[in-house]
């Protein structure tokens, strides 16, 4: 079973998809509780929603899901949100903070080793060489890490979650310009609300990635699933309609993210 798959774009645009995976190997399948196996915490159909937005973007999506090993987070266990709530490298829990392991089927220190090596490195490993080789093309290369969540989880954050969160660690993973293009496109965007640097900062990936200064860029768009799904409750259907009417606007983010990019790597080359 492959672990991920790559579509080997020319675009400098990087899709990173570390959370539509939905596979479970049997033997941790059989670990997870009744509650666990619901894999509520999915970013149901993100793949689906970015599909075919620019002509010939690259992507990188995990095909496991986040409760197998969570490719967006710190591989030595560190929190995204020291003393916040938040889940971890092998969540416990879900975003609601219910277990999700069966008793004493929690995953050891030894489940996590191997799950790492298994899965995380070879994702991250895929993302590196996609990401070098996007920079070694175009001079500059944008990783926009693509997510959703629930827009009401009391666990995570107090209310409604806005619909557009974009996340760039302050400002910190990529060039002004670019997380100027999100937060343009989304505040105009009629009937969606968003935030910059709200509850979601970015995750691992955008801070790990993000390198402004060597010509790598990262943001990250955590979407509240209420704009494309008909419900976010199980079976977390996708709402074609509401799904056509943000394309247009995520259409508009990414078509002006490469176009910068083309325009700088233009700018940048020796005449
Ligand atoms: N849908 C996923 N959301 C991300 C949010 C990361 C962040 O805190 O910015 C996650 O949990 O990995």
């Amino acid at each position: 079973m492959p672990v991920f798959e790559t579509h080997h774009g020319s675009s400098p645009i990087i899709l990173g998809l570390p959370h539509t995976g939905t596979d479970v190997p049997q033997d941790i399948w059989e670990r997870l509780n009744d509650n666990g196996k619901i894999l509520a915490d999915t970013d149901w159909y993100i793949h689906d929603l970015y599909a075919g937005l620019l002509d010939d973007a690259t992507t990188v999506r995990a095909t496991f899901h986040r409760y197998v090993i969570d490719a967006n987070r710190d591989p030595e266990g560190l929190s995204l949100y020291p003393g916040q709530n938040t889940t971890g490298l092998v969540p416990t829990t879900d975003f609601d903070g219910n277990p999700i392991w069966k008793p004493g089927e929690e995953p050891t220190q030894a489940d996590i080793a191997h799950r790492l090596a298994t899965f995380h490195a070879p994702y991250h490993a895929a993302l590196a060489a996609e990401i070098a080789r996007v920079k070694a093309i175009h001079g500059i290369a944008i990783l926009y890490d693509c997510h959703s969540i629930r827009s009401h989880i009391p666990f995570l954050f107090k209310g409604a979650l806005p619909d557009f969160n974009i996340g760039t660690d302050l400002g910190r993973t990529c060039n002004p310009a670019i997380e100027a293009i999100a937060v343009d496109v989304t505040a105009n965007a009629r009937g969606y609300t968003s935030v910059l640097n709200g509850r979601f900062k970015g995750g691992w990936t955008t801070r790990q990635y993000g390198k402004p200064d060597s010509g790598v860029h990262a943001i990250q768009m955590e979407l509240a699933q209420s704009t494309h799904l008909v419900t976010e409750a199980p079976p977390f259907a996708y709402d074609a309609e509401k799904a056509g009417a943000l394309r247009i606007h995520l259409k508009d983010i990414l078509t002006r993210m490469e176009d910068f990019a083309l325009r700088i790597n233009e700018q940048g080359r020796p005449s």
